[in-house]
Formats: structure tokens, sequence, C-alpha cells
């Protein structure tokens, strides 16, 4: 009876539907570097490809996850059972109140490819439009499904995160490619090919002026600096943000795909910022890794890094929403992270430590310092993910708000003053910080 009234509602629901066709069944596999290979079944584009093997945690979002630019390149493994059981949402404007141009967190699917233990070919949620294996095909992001994900979670937890290569269709039944022949993403300059290519601005009538320095920005985190009154200026990464700061009240780095090893160029212009700039600066994740770098510490890579929406961090500091003593559940994805030295350079403090393995999740600068850096190496706009750190982005616009009327630069609600972009500005700057990859 229950059973049956279940069905009924899902059937009326606007996105109960199925998408056989892009179940193609066809055999896939995928082989891991390291000599391991897993079979199953494929879905969404049956294309075949080389990629970083990682796994998420995550129990729900997985559309959010794989429209995060910071899983460029990655085969995507989530080791929760059952994907795609909500569908996927449309992507077609008017999207909300804080419209900053797409519905999840990018303009498409991000990660390479997908590897689910059971796909979902039914789904059902009221905005859903289409099944996870059709909107994977007409992204061409090949899935795989009917693996043993908790087994590859398990090797990959203990062997770090591995070189894979998705193979579907007759490609399955080839032996599995040489060592040599597996393609590294971290290779590339992944920011490069995401960041936006030319500064645009959102909400440009907001009371506060941010720049946005884009390494692969996730949409909320835009939309959660537009949702708190901010206009927003996003730049590309290696733009030289010196060149334009008196126009802003506040700096915010994003996330960012691949290895920090390629923004060197952004952590020196950084460094140059927090010297002779007094507003405040938020980064988070690969934002947060530029921060430390500039500030004089040193990014390292994980085993396996930390991808899911249940890493908890512990305050090691009070300020503003966040108390010091306090564990807050947070939303992450990175591979990489800042050495925690003793001592700290000097003017910095850590803010925060993963409760698991003891990492770096965020530092500061010191009260005594007179700056306002702070870089968390979790995603306080948390899409998807609990909004135990949102706050942070208040306190962030309150930061700016607050030195606008320190500096007596009055409000400017409503004033549209058009920046004005300096082209060229990118610079070649040779390194000077350290990186060990
Ligand atoms: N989400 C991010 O910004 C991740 C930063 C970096 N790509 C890492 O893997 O550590």
């Amino acid at each position: 009876m229950l059973t049956r009234h279940l069905f009924r509602l899902s059937k009326f629901s606007r996105g109960f539907a199925t998408h056989a066709e892009s179940f193609s069944g066809l055999p896939a596999a995928l082989h891991l570097r390291t000599g391991q290979s897993f079979k199953g079944k494929s879905f969404g584009a049956p294309r075949s490809l080389f990629g970083e093997t990682v796994f998420s945690t995550s129990i729900t979002s997985y559309t959010e996850s794989m429209t995060d630019p910071s899983y460029r390149g990655q085969i995507l493994v989530f080791t929760t059972p059952m994907i795609g059981n909500y569908g996927v949402p449309h992507n077609k404007a008017p999207y909300d109140s804080q419209d900053v141009g797409v519905v999840l967190e990018s303009k498409g699917i991000q990660c390479a490819a997908v590897i689910v233990g059971d796909v979902a070919e039914r789904f059902s949620h009221y905005a859903a439009v289409e099944s996870l294996a059709s909107w994977c095909k007409r992204h061409n992001v090949p899935g795989i499904t009917g693996v043993d994900t908790r087994a590859i979670t398990t090797l990959l937890r203990d062997q770090g995160t591995t070189l894979g290569r998705v193979a579907v269709g007759p490609d399955s039944l080839l032996p599995a490619p040489d060592a040599h022949e597996y393609w590294d993403p971290t290779m590339e300059n992944l920011v490069d090919q995401v960041s936006t290519k030319v500064p645009y601005e959102l909400n440009p009538t907001g009371d506060i002026r941010v720049a946005v320095l884009d390494f692969g920005a996730k949409a909320n985190i835009l939309r959660s600096l537009v949702r708190r009154g901010a206009a927003v200026t996003v730049f590309p990464w290696n733009y030289d943000f010196n060149a334009v700061r008196d126009q802003f009240d506040g700096l915010f780095l994003t996330n960012g795909p691949g290895s920090p090893t390629h923004l060197m160029e952004a952590a020196v212009n950084l460094r140059k910022t927090i010297q002779e700039w007094n507003k405040p600066i938020f980064g988070l994740c690969m934002g947060h890794q530029v921060i430390g770098m500039a500030a004089g510490l040193e990014a390292y890579r994980m085993t396996f890094g930390n991808r899911g929406h249940n890493q908890p961090v512990l305050a090691l500091a009070n300020s503003g929403s966040i108390k010091a003593g306090r564990v807050y559940v947070t939303s992450q994805n990175h591979q990489y992270a800042l050495k925690l030295q003793d001592p700290f350079p000097a003017g910095w403090e850590p803010f925060f430590i993963n409760c698991n393995d003891s990492s770096v999740e965020g530092i500061k600068s010191t009260t005594a310092s007179g700056k306002n850096v702070i870089g968390v190496q979790f995603h306080p706009e948390s899409a998807g993910g609990p909004l135990d750190t949102i706050e942070m982005f208040s306190d962030f616009v309150n930061d700016c708000k607050a030195t606008r009327l320190a500096l007596n630069l009055g409000p400017r609600a409503n004033v549209q003053t058009p920046i004005d972009y300096p082209l060229n500005v990118p610079t070649k700057s040779a390194p000077e910080v350290t990186v060990s990859a």
C-alpha cells in the first residue's frame, strides 16, 4: 500500500522519468595506473579517457560536485552506492534571485568521468528535468555503474589518488594501458582552462565592491557575495589586482583545480597586495593555498585529499562568527594542503585544523599584524554541504563595510561607477614562493 502510494507520488512529480537510451549497457572498465582494473557497465557518453581517480564521501549533491570546476580532469568515484535518484535540475534562465548565470556550480559538468555503484535509471524531484545518465551523455562525460566503489575507495585510501583510465565498449576489452601512457592532469595549468578570460561584473549597485580572482569559482561563492549586497567584479586568475585595488573594498580568492604550483604568479602578486593594502582578503581552497604561499608557507600533495561534505574542522581562534574550540562540519574538495610549520610565518596563525587528519584547514593574519586576511581550505559557501560556516561570508562583507566606514568612504549604494580595467595587466613575475609537489 505504502509502496503504491510512493509510486504514485513519484509518478506525478514533475521529474519522474526514465532515460533508458543513456544506459548503453556497454561493457566498461576503470583501470588504475597501479595495475588494478574494475569492470562495470557504461552510462552517459560512450567515451574512453584518462584522468586522476579520486573519491568523494558526499551522500547528496552529485550535481553540485560534478559542476565544481575543481574536479576538472578527475575521475570521480562516489562512495555513496546509489547516485542519480533525484535527477538533474534545469540550467536555463531565470535562475534565482542571485542570478550569476548558472543554476548549479558552473555551466557544465567539470569532472572527466563518474564511477558509481548503482546509477538510478528512474529519478524523481520537483526540479529535475533529466536523468544523470542523459545529462552525462549531453556533456560527453562517461560514467561506469555496477562497480564496487568501496573496493576502489579502500584502495585509493591506501595507495593515494591514482591516475586512471575509463575504457568504454570495445576499448574495455583491450589490455590496460602501460604505466607511462597515463595522462596526469596536474601537469597542466587547469586553472587557466576554467578561469574567466575577461573581467565581468555582477550586482554593480551593491553596497561594497569586492574583486574576485577566479581560479575556477563555484557559482555559489558569487551568489553568497551578491546575496549579502556586494557588487562583484570577477577577474582572470593571473590578473594583477594591484593595478585596480584602490577601486575595491575587499578581495576574494576562489577555489580551483589542479596543483597550486601553477599559481606562483598569483601568489607573488598577492604578497604585494597583502604588504601594501590593508583591506579584507578572504580565500577558500585554492585561494587559501595561494594566500598561504604568499605568506611564505609551503603547500604539499596529500595522499588522497579530502572530498565530501562531512569534514569536521576545529577552530583555533575567534574571528567574526567563528568561535575558538568549536567543531564545524564542512564541504571539501582538495588534494593539496598547507604545511603546518612551527613557528608560523610572522604575522600569521593557524585558524582551523582538520579533526580527522590534523591537516591545516585555515590560516589568518594575527590581530597584531593590523591586516585582515583569512584563508580556509574548506568551502563555507557549502554547495552542497552543511551551512555551518556560511556566516564567514557575512563576516567578510561586514568587514568590507567597516573598512569603508573607517576610511570615511561613505556608502556606495546605488552608485554605478564603472571599473577601469587596465589591459595587459597579467604579469610574468619570477616565482619566489616554494611548493613541494
Ligand atoms: N577546491 C579547490 O580549490 C582545490 C584546490 C586544489 N586544486 C587542491 O586540490 O588542493
